[in-house]
C-alpha cells in the first residue's frame, strides 16, 4: 500500500510497451516505478501496453519498490479502461496525468472507486500553467493523494519557455506546487530530465530540487538513479547533526532551557522536528536499499 511518507528519492518511468524494461525494472534501484499507459505510448500500442503491465503488476517481482501505473487522460479514449484494468491490479497507486482542477481529482476518484479501486491511493501530475495556479485546490481534494508529481515538460512546452541548466522559467511554479503539497500533506516529486545523457545538468537539478524541498525526481532512464538516490539521500554529516541536535534539545529542555546553541546554531523544537523526519527517513532508505536483490 502506498504511504504518504516513504522514500521516493526516484521514481523511473517505465513505457508499458516495453516488455524488457518492465523485466528491469524489477532489478533497478529505483524507490518507485511508474510503468507508463500514457503520452509517450503509441496509440497503436495502448491495449497491447494495458495488458503488458496488467500482467507484469499482477506478477510482482517488483519487491519494496513502489509500483505505481500511469493511465491516460481521463477524457481520452484509453483514460476509463486503463482505471478499469488497473483498479484490479496489485498496484501500489495510480498516476492520474493532467490534473488542472479539484473536480478533476474528484472525477479520478469516482472511476477509480466505480471500478472497485477505493482502497487505492492516487498520484496527480501537475502539466499546465492552470494547474501550476490551481495547485492548492488540487493538493487540498483528497486525502488519497499520497504524492504530487510535476510534469516540467509539458510545462515547459506551454509555457513557452526553453530549458536551461539553471531551471529558471519553471522556479516559482516548482515553489508553488511544493507549498501545495506541503500544506496539505502530501509528498511532491520533482519532473524529469530530458536532456538525460548530460549527468551535469542532471546532478545539478537533482540537487537543487532537493534544495526546494522536493521528495525525489522523476527519471527517464536507469543511468540518472544513482545521481537522483545520492542527492536525495541524507548525508552522513546530516545524520550525525540531526542526531547531535535532538540530544542536545532533550538535554536543554531538562534543564529548563527551550532552545540550546549547537555548532554556533540556534536549534529549536522545529529543527528537532525535521531531524526526527530526516533520521525516520534514513531509516526507510537503508532498510528498501538492503531489501534490493
Ligand atoms: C530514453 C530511452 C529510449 C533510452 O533507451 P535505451 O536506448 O534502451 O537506453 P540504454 O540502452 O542506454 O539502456 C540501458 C539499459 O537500461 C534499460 N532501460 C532503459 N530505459 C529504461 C527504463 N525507462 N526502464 C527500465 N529499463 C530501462 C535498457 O533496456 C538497457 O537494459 P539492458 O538491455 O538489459 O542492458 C529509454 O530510457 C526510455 O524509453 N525511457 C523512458 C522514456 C519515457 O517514458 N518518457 C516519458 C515519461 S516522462 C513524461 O512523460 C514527461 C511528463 O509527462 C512531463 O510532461 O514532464
Ligand atoms: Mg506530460
Amino acid at each position: 500500500m502506498a504511504q504518504y511518507f516513504r522514500p521516493r528519492r526516484s521514481m523511473l518511468y517505465v513505457p508499458g510497451c516495453n516488455t524488457h524494461y518492465l523485466e528491469r525494472a524489477r532489478t533497478l534501484h529505483a524507490d518507485s516505478v511508474i510503468l507508463d499507459l500514457g503520452d509517450p505510448i503509441l496509440v497503436e500500442r495502448k491495449e497491447e501496453s494495458r495488458d503488458n503491465v496488467v500482467r507484469f503488476v499482477n506478477e510482482g517481482g517488483y519487491g519494496s519498490r513502489e509500483v505505481v501505473v500511469r493511465v491516460n487522460d481521463l477524457i481520452s479514449e484509453w483514460g476509463p479502461d486503463d482505471i478499469k484494468a488497473i483498479a484490479k491490479t496489485k498496484v501500489d497507486a495510480v498516476l492520474f496525468p493532467n490534473i488542472e482542477s479539484r473536480e478533476d481529482v474528484l472525477t479520478a476518484l469516482s472511476l477509480l472507486d466505480a471500478a472497485g479501486g477505493s482502497h487505492l491511493p492516487i498520484m496527480v501530475m501537475i502539466e499546465s500553467p492552470i494547474a501550476v495556479l490551481n495547485a492548492k485546490e488540487i493538493a487540498a481534494a483528497s486525502d488519497r493523494i499520497v504524492c504530487i508529481v510535476m510534469a516540467t515538460s509539458d510545462l515547459i512546452s506551454q509555457l513557452h519557455a526553453r530549458v536551461t541548466h539553471e531551471r529558471s522559467a519553471i522556479l516559482t511554479s516548482l515553489s508553488l506546487v511544493i507549498l501545495a503539497a506541503r500544506a496539505y500533506g502530501h509528498a511532491v516529486v520533482d519532473g524529469i530530465t530530458s536532456d538525460f545523457k548530460n549527468m551535469h545538468s542532471f546532478e545539478y537539478a537533482c540537487r537543487l530540487g532537493r534544495d526546494m524541498g522536493f521528495d525525489g525526481k522523476s527519471l527517464v532512464h536507469p543511468a540518472q538513479l544513482a545521481y537522483s538516490n545520492d542527492a536525495y539521500t541524507p548525508q552522513t554529516s546530516e545524520v550525525s547533526h540531526a542526531r547531535e541536535i535532538i540530544a542536545a534539545l532533550k538535554e536543554a529542555n531538562e534543564q529548563g532551557k527551550g532552545t540550546v546553541v549547537v555548532n554556533d546554531k540556534l536549534v529549536e523544537r522545529h529543527h528537532v522536528r525535521a531531524a526526527e523526519r530526516l533520521l525516520k527517513l534514513n531509516e526507510m532508505i537503508k532498510t528498501l536499499e538492503e531489501s534490493h536483490v
